[in-house]
């Protein structure tokens, strides 16, 4: 075993403090847990909770992942923002499948969503950079929001004692239906 690998296998995980969790009072809606998880991870202290792992695959599905930031969640989807030209864009058009990865370390929480992607109307994307000082730079309809429509919410909750919880909520048409 060389140096990183041993001085990795030392590292720490998992120590979090989770909030009390009620299986019982799970609402029928994952939004509305969502909306619970990142507002209480930022009041717990995570710097910046709407970070968040976006991965994506090309046509010939080989993954790939990278940190962006969370812009809105919407009876539409889940929206995020980049360039047309990115890897992200290129994969996307190709491919329009994606997941979205959170992770708040202070409170053992992650959740994952999984589902398909639209491009959101051209008003929507420039409106998004409209303002910010990266909108001057870019050249019309290269920034484009993304809104990912998800499929499958995972809320999972790590535990001192290993006992982990995972709440899954599948999406059938209009209505969730949760597994755990
Ligand atoms: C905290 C954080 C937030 C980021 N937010 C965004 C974002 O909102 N949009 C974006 O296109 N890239 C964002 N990036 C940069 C991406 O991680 C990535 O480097 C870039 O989008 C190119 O990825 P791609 O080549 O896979 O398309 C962010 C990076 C970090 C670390």
């Amino acid at each position: 075993m060389n140096e990183l690998t041993r001085w990795l296998r030392d590292q720490p995980s998992l120590i979090g403090t989770p909030p009390p969790l009620d299986a019982a009072e799970l609402p029928a809606d994952p939004h509305e847990l969502f909306d619970t998880w990142i507002r209480h991870a930022s009041l717990a202290g995570v710097a910046e909770p709407r970070a968040t792992t976006l991965a994506t695959a090309d046509a010939g599905g080989r993954p790939d992942a990278r940190t962006l930031i969370l812009k809105g969640v919407d009876t539409d989807g889940w929206q995020f923002a980049g360039p047309r030209s990115s890897a992200k864009g290129a994969q996307l058009a190709e491919n329009p499948a994606a997941a979205l990865n959170f992770w708040w370390q202070p409170v053992m929480q992650a959740v994952r969503v999984r589902g398909t992607v639209n491009e959101a109307a051209p008003e929507e994307s420039a409106s998004d950079i409209s303002g910010s000082p990266a909108g001057a730079l870019i050249e019309p309809g290269e920034w484009v929001l993304w809104r990912l429509i998800p499929e499958r919410i995972e809320f999972w909750q790590g535990s001192p004692d290993r006992r982990h919880i995972r709440i899954v909520y599948t999406r059938r048409g209009d209505s969730w239906t949760r597994e755990s």
